[in-house]
């Protein structure tokens, strides 16, 4: 049976949380305990003491990710209780050779994190040969965003070198599994045990999942399935989060309710009271489209309502955004199809045929061009701009992913304040 080590990476902000995650991640069979680089950015060695202090017997690595002067700063890790200290593979050589000198003195070990190098095989071998003891094959957390796998990283350096391999990088059960059956003698884990509500519980099933690695070959799904999978995990709010807090739709308001619109945009120019450029659009909708509808604000007149609503269920179209009215919300209600407009007033208009169809719109404050994605629930709607569309879509499951232990340890009795130590983290 395979016994690869389990580190959690401790990549959080607050200390007095720090050590009870670990606990609880310890509980679940975590072996190593990883003072990540935010908690030691956050709180500098005082970190890497207490989690020594914690757990006198664990070996506790920290991420120093070191860029220069080696020796100071494996020494300050190591006399802080450290074990292994990280060193960016991407330094230059001396400060390499000086991280391993100084490892030697103090007896820790040096892990080099491969993280952003450009060949990362000629780069192993360079490590091991300068004396390195473990090479870790990360993908960062900000390229995890646009895709970049850690697993694949570690299939191109398994076999090119005899030193104990990581891997460090978005990994979940699944691909922890697939780690160690690539050769990964450490899989380390940050975000899918720290950040769930049950810390213990995820820290298990990694355990589980890399000790009898059963490995089902993942899913074949296009680009735009994969998308449209992670935003239909997330809200609205955790869409706008990962955008810094931009592209909300203003003044829109959500007329059906416990539905939820999801979708690449097919956009309408029109006018108040012209009804014949929305309902044509239907026709150009393919199956998972949200119809986005300017009508210039206005709120005497509707260009939508029953009979359009029933024609877009018929070509599954995902839901309907109007900057401007809908009328027969009852009945649109009965069809739970997800319909969001500023105002619901009786009056239809006229179907005159002016406008346009697929071109660049304003709508609600933001600007929506034909394949910009929309995520729109009770909160209200938001755009991702298309070329943004999978990065925005991960970065909100992480948005959603943060609030889980969040909302866990609120559950407990702590206040948002306290967990997330607000006073501290005030801007002075
Ligand atoms: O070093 C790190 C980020 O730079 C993380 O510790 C590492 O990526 C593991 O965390 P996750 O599993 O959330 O990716």
């Amino acid at each position: 049976m395979t016994h690869a080590t389990l580190q959690v990476a401790l990549d959080i902000l607050e200390l007095h949380r720090a050590v009870r995650i670990a606990e609880e991640a310890v509980a679940g069979g975590a072996d190593w305990i990883e003072v990540g680089t935010p908690l030691i950015k956050s709180e500098g060695m005082a970190a890497v003491r207490q989690i020594r202090e914690a757990f006198p017997g664990r070996v506790i690595v920290a991420d120093m990710k070191i860029a220069d002067t080696g020796t100071v700063e494996v020494e300050m890790a190591a006399k802080a209780g450290a074990n292994v200290v990280c060193v960016l593979a991407d330094a230059d050589d001396t400060v390499i050779a000086e991280c391993v000198r100084a490892a030697h003195l103090y007896g820790v070990r040096v892990m080099a994190d491969l993280i952003n190098v450009a060949d990362p095989v000629a780069r192993a071998r360079d490590l091991a040969s300068l004396g390195v003891d473990i090479v870790n094959a990360h993908v960062g957390i900000d390229q995890q965003m646009i895709g970049k796998n850690s697993v694949d990283l570690l299939r191109s350096i398994a076999g090119e070198v005899s030193i104990p391999l990581a891997v460090a990088g978005g990994l979940d059960a699944s691909t922890a599994a697939q780690a160690v059956a690539a050769g990964a003698d450490i899989v380390i884990v940050g975000g899918w045990i720290v950040k769930s509500g049950d810390v213990e519980g995820s820290a298990r099933r990694i355990r589980e999942a890399i000790d009898a690695p059963s490995i089902a070959p993942p899913a074949k799904r296009s680009v735009d399935e994969e998308i449209r999978g992670l935003f239909m995990q997330v809200s609205a709010p955790n869409v706008t989060d990962a955008m810094h807090r931009k592209g909300a739709m203003n003044g829109l308001f959500p007329l059906t309710f416990g539905v939820k619109a999801v979708g690449p945009a097919v956009t309408v120019q029109s006018f108040p009271g012209d009804w014949a450029k929305p309902v044509e659009a239907i026709d150009v909708c393919r199956p998972g489209d949200v119809l986005v509808i300017y009508n210039a604000a206005a709120t005497h007149v509707s260009p939508w309502g029953e009979l359009a609503t029933r024609s877009a269920i018929n070509r599954g179209v995902a839901g309907v955004i109007i900057d401007g009215s809908a009328r027969d919300v009852d009945d649109i209600r009965a069809l739970k199809f997800p319909l969001f407009a500023r105002a619901c007033v009786p009056n239809a208009g006229e179907p005159k045929g002016f406008g346009e169809i697929n071109a660049e719109i304003p709508c609600c404050g933001q600007t929506v061009r034909p394949g910009d994605w929309i995520v729109a629930d009770e909160s209200g709607a938001v755009v991702v701009p298309k070329e943004r569309a999978y990065e925005v879509a991960r970065r909100a499951l992480e948005v959603k992913k943060n609030e889980e232990r969040v909302r866990a340890e609120i559950a407990r009795g702590s206040t948002l304040a306290e967990v997330q130590e607000l006073y501290k983290w005030e801007k002075k």
